[in-house]
């Protein structure tokens, strides 16, 4: 039996409900062993980030090395990069151990407003690690620093896809989390045809976490070897039943249900 393998690049979120830990949940439950590379830790809970701890450009680097070279990997995505060196490193070692399918999700600013990827990193980012995409996940308002202008139509996300495209990733999901349509839409293009993938918009405050969920979903289900739109389909389905089972746990915006796929998957 060949067990999959995914390895996620991101930050700790000692809430549990982002980052890194949201990325190990959410592997564990789709069935693939998960492994971490972490490129900083952040105190954060429900209400807040409290501080931010880079790690240096070695320590993400040798933990890449380390995983990659014993036990293997079937797919990569990246969360809270938080500087420019450290996208360097990613994207050498990227390169170097030719890793794919490479999810990328372009963490920015988290919920509760903290900068997670510093001001120059985000234009870096364009010509660093989006070349070097298998997906990248967007949502609106990351979209909108990468193609450095506002999105509030269709015609002009789909411009956008366009353009995503042309710095070189070969597809994009542009989530719509942070609309204010009923449904929460997710557009994805990957160079041939758009699709978009909907869902019932819950209007509950506990959604800290969810764009990490998604990519990491995308990740693991690309390790076990889906197609991208199959993935699309997993990861629409698990975050969708990971917000309609939230968890009020904490003062702020509580996490996504990461066990809520498979425990109610009759609802
Ligand atoms: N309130 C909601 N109800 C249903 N789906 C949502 C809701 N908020 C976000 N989503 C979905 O969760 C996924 C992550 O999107 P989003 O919240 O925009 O990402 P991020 O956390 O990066 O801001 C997308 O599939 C989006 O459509
Ligand atoms: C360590 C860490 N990484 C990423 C995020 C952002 O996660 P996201 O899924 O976009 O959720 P919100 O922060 O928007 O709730 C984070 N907060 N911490």
């Amino acid at each position: 039996m060949t067990i999959p393998r995914a390895l996620t690049i991101a930050g700790s979120d000692s809430g549990g409900g982002a980052g890194i830990q949201a990325d190990l949940k959410t592997f564990q439950e789709l069935g693939v062993f998960g492994m971490s590379a972490l490129t900083a830790i952040t105190a954060q809970n429900t209400q807040t980030v409290t501080g931010i701890y880079e790690l240096s450009e070695e320590a993400v680097g040798r933990q890449i090395d380390a995983v990659v070279e014993d036990i293997g990997v079937d797919a990569v995505k990246t969360g809270m990069i938080a500087s420019i060196s450290i996208m360097e490193v990613i994207a050498d070692k990227v390169r170097q151990h030719r890793l794919s399918p490479l999810v990328i999700d372009p963490v920015m600013i988290s919920k509760s407003g903290a900068a997670l990827l510093d001001q120059p990193a985000r234009q870096a980012l364009k010509q660093t690690l989006l070349p070097l995409a298998t997906l990248v996940t967007p949502n609106l308002h990351e979209a909108e620093v990468i193609v450095n202008r506002s999105l509030s139509t269709s015609q002009e996300r789909m411009d956008a896809a366009k353009q995503i495209l042309d710095m070189g990733a070969s597809a994009v999901i542009i989530k719509g989390g942070h609309t204010e349509d009923e449904e929460a839409v997710d557009l994805f293009y990957d160079g041939e045809e758009f699709h978009t993938f909907s869902a019932p918009r819950y209007h509950t405050p506990h959604t800290h976490g969810t764009g990490c969920t998604f990519s990491a979903a995308l990740a693991a289900s690309l390790a076990k070897g889906e197609s991208m739109y199959k993935a699309v389909e997993t990861a629409k389905q698990f975050i969708t039943k990971a917000i309609s089972h939230s968890l009020n746990i904490g003062k702020g915006h509580g996490p996504t249900n990461h066990w809520a796929y498979n425990r109610y998957s009759k609802d």
